[in-house]
């Protein structure tokens, strides 16, 4: 478990004077949990993120992965192994010429042994969706591919707990939705807790909850269902809702009912509002 208490966090080094980027936030994360960070740009999300697995180090409170706390330097390297993160640009974490260098990179770092490198990275390939030869040249890449290869080069270590922040950005709409089912598979192959940070509240419906965030605080937490028929709440955390619980609401609003929105299968419950109207 991941367990966030009380923290406050700020980038400015002016103690009388900071400029709260996080402020009071409490949150603990299960292990295998699927949780979505949502909000409006610059409410905190990615600098949340940055303090779980001790890039920054909160000013006030703490931050503790599987009871290792993130202030313990002695800590850092095993926490580092267990909460892996992808970042909105993926050129940031590539390090090797090759697509296949890349991910070995990755696992020798982490000690994985060398013999089943090769059949390993095939793995993590197929699961980020990511159609390549393990020769192609990073460089070659679409952004959208880099964003796969990042997805595919920590998967490969085998996290227990990933931070997705943005990662899907630079994917079309159909490969963000690949994207999302190849999550789910390989969580379903392996289990992990996954922390999802994104704009996209679609992409986040299956989340086991959502934490949204206004500006460095957390406004409210719970499940999608709980969370996503309060629609004045929804905007003042600068969240958009998508087109199918939209026509939801509009429809129960005539006194339609809707069913409870089925996140598997969101088309079959689109299917249904249609038929409901
Ligand atoms: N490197 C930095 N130095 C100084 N201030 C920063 C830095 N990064 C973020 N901030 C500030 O911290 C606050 C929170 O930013 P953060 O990046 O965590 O928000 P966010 O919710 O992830 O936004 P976005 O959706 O745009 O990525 C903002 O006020 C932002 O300006």
């Amino acid at each position: 478990m991941i367990r966030i208490h009380d923290v406050f966090f700020s980038y400015s080094d002016f103690e009388d004077d900071p400029r709260w980027a996080l402020q009071n936030v409490s949150l603990d994360i299960q292990e295998n949990e699927f949780v979505a960070f949502l909000g409006p740009n610059g409410s905190g999300k990615s600098s949340l993120s940055r303090l779980l697995n001790g890039i920054e180090l909160p000013q006030q409170g703490s931050i503790a992965v599987d009871e290792l706390s993130t202030e313990d330097q002695a800590s850092i390297p095993s926490i580092r192994r267990k909460v892996q993160m992808v970042f909105q640009n993926p050129e940031n974490q590539q390090v090797g010429f090759t697509v296949g260098e890349d991910i070995a990179f990755g696992l020798s770092n982490f000690s994985w042994p060398r013999e089943s490198m090769p059949s390993r990275i095939q793995w993590a390939l197929q699961t980020a969706g990511l159609n390549v030869d393990v020769d192609r040249l990073v460089s070659q890449l679409s952004g959208g591919e880099k964003q796969k290869l990042a997805l595919a080069a920590v998967l490969a270590i085998g996290p227990e707990y990933l931070i997705l922040d943005e990662a899907t950005s630079m994917l079309d709409p159909s490969a963000r939705k690949q994207f999302v089912t190849s999550l789910a598979e390989a969580r379903r192959l392996r289990p992990f807790s996954l922390i999802y940070v994104t704009h996209h509240m679609e992409e986040v419906m299956a989340a086991d909850r959502w934490v949204l965030f206004s500006e460095g605080r957390v406004r409210a937490i719970g499940t999608p269902e709980e969370l996503w028929r309060k629609p004045e709440l929804l905007q003042s955390c600068g969240l958009e809702l998508p087109y199918l619980n939209r026509l939801a609401l509009m429809l129960e609003q005539d006194g339609v009912h809707t069913g409870d929105m089925d996140a598997a299968n969101l088309d079959e419950w689109g299917r249904k509002l249609c038929k409901s109207s």
